[in-house]
């Protein structure tokens, strides 16, 4: 057992670690289930209680308006309630969140509902990365992460796959939101194990100081580079197509390609999937041979032609997939090829991205620079369902009028040529003399 100082505390023991780790992912996992289980019941929202693309997209967006308005209070939250109440407080926010999607189809309630998950989804996400931090520091705490945001992806996977091993209960569209809620009372159960966990072993292990970083200071963010802000462009664009596209893509696969639910679902479900397996390879890969900007340039680049591709590309031939815990189905090739490029581009550029900032910024503004990047996206991910909502109801989008989807896969085209240019304008300063070591790797520093 390892000692900080002679008579000081011991710190954690292994077990004691992958045991917090496991806590707290699966309180992720819950959350990212939650997020992810509106998705499969737009569809249904529409046919059975009259709701418009506009009304779905306010709903999709009111969890980005909350989570801009907590990301304002910044970290001040969690540090004045301690981790393992703000955990635990912010998991049962989101379960009574998901109750009331589920309790009634009114458009105010649903809205409601979204905004209140926003409030504690978001703070979650900060209050987990702040155990992993105190717990893993000094030992595997990238492995952590990863292994945490590999988990918590499943959450999402999970919710598409849902549509194929909870099928039964998609004849409605509360039932799969019930089920939503079952998963939110697992990940308050999580939450609760935690907080027990770090309560018997206050004043028995040495969990260190609660690290010194920045509060969001909207007056000092001059003081960031433009390298920092290109990352940020990026984000923006990025997480402002990807999000919305997920959200509306199980629906989107049903009346413009036929495809029945549970399909939509497993194709749908390829981008998480994807994610869980290549994210830590990218993340470990990078770290080794550097060029981070060539990457989420390459990424960029990769993404840009697919919303188009999925919109007028001949479908192909059927090809049949399988996914565990989905089962098999057969899907059109075109529709498979682009959800596995686009898998693999959320893959590369989260997994550069994220990292990219500890480069670019100070350690002691870290905390600023990434709270600074999630508003960014939330404000982007609030904006671009409205416009997607508006122009799918304004071209009259559905399974009569595939064609009046094209506008909104234009509009998701026209934000990846954005992030092709903020990435590429990071590039180009990151090569120059300019640059803070983005293109270096570990493998560089050997030789
Ligand atoms: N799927 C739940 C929303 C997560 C939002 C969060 N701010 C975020 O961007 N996380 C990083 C990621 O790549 O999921």
């Amino acid at each position: 057992m390892t000692t900080t100082n002679a008579g000081a505390l011991p710190r954690p023991t292994p077990l004691q670690r992958w045991l917090v780790l496991l806590f707290v992912s699966v309180a992720m996992f819950a959350n990212y289930y939650i997020y992810d289980s509106f998705g499969p019941v737009v569809d249904l929202l529409r046919e059975q209680e009259g709701f418009s693309y506009d009304q779905i997209s306010m709903i999709f967006s009111a969890y980005s308006v909350a989570a801009v308005l907590v990301l304002l209070a910044g970290g001040y939250i969690i540090d004045r309630w301690g981790t393992k109440v703000a955990i635990t407080v912010f998991a049962a926010i989101c379960l009574g969140a998901a109750a009331l999607m589920a309790s009634t189809a009114k458009f105010e309630t649903m809205l409601a509902g979204r905004f209140l998950l926003g409030v504690g989804a978001e703070p979650l996400i900060v209050a987990a990365t702040a155990v992993l931090a105190k717990w893993f520091k000094g030992k595997e705490l990238s492995f952590a992460f990863g292994l945490n945001l590999s988990i918590a992806r499943l959450g999402s996977a999970s919710a598409d796959w849902s549509t194929s091993f909870a099928e039964p209960l998609y004849s409605n569209w509360q039932d799969p939101l019930w089920l939503a809620t079952g998963v939110a009372g697992v990940g308050v159960a999580a939450a609760m194990l935690y907080w027990m966990m770090e309560a018997r072993t206050e004043g028995r292990v040495d969990l260190g100081a609660p690290p010194e970083t920045d509060k969001l200071d909207l007056k000092r963010m001059y003081a960031f580079s433009a390298s920092f802000w290109y990352i940020v462009g990026l984000c923006v664009v990025f997480y402002a197509t990807v999000f919305p596209f997920r959200a509306f893509a199980i629906d989107y696969f049903q009346q413009a390609h036929g495809l029945d639910r549970a399909t939509a679902g497993m194709l749908s479900s390829l981008l998480p999937v994807a994610a869980i397996v290549a994210t830590p390879l990218f993340g470990l890969w990078v770290d080794r041979v550097g060029r981070r900007s060539l990457f989420m340039a390459i990424g960029s680049l990769v993404m840009l032609p697919l919303f188009l591709l999925v919109t007028y590309a001949p479908p192909g031939p059927d090809v049949g997939i399988w996914i565990p815990f989905a089962g098999s189905a057969e899907v059109p090739l075109t529709l498979l090829v682009v959800m596995l490029l686009l898998g693999g581009v959320f893959s590369l550029i989260p997994a550069v991205m994220w990292p990219s900032v500890a480069y670019i910024v100070r350690e002691n503004r870290l905390g600023a620079a990434y709270s600074m990047m999630t508003l960014c996206q939330q404000v982007g991910v609030f904006l671009v369902p409205l416009v997607v909502g508006r122009l799918n109801t304004h071209f009259l989008a559905g399974p009569e009028n595939a064609g009046g989807y094209a506008p909104g896969m234009w509009f998701y085209t026209a934000l990846a040529a954005l992030g092709l240019l903020f990435s590429f304008q990071l590039w180009r300063t990151e090569s120059g003399p300019g640059g803070h070591g983005l293109e270096r790797g570990t493998k560089d520093a050997a030789g």
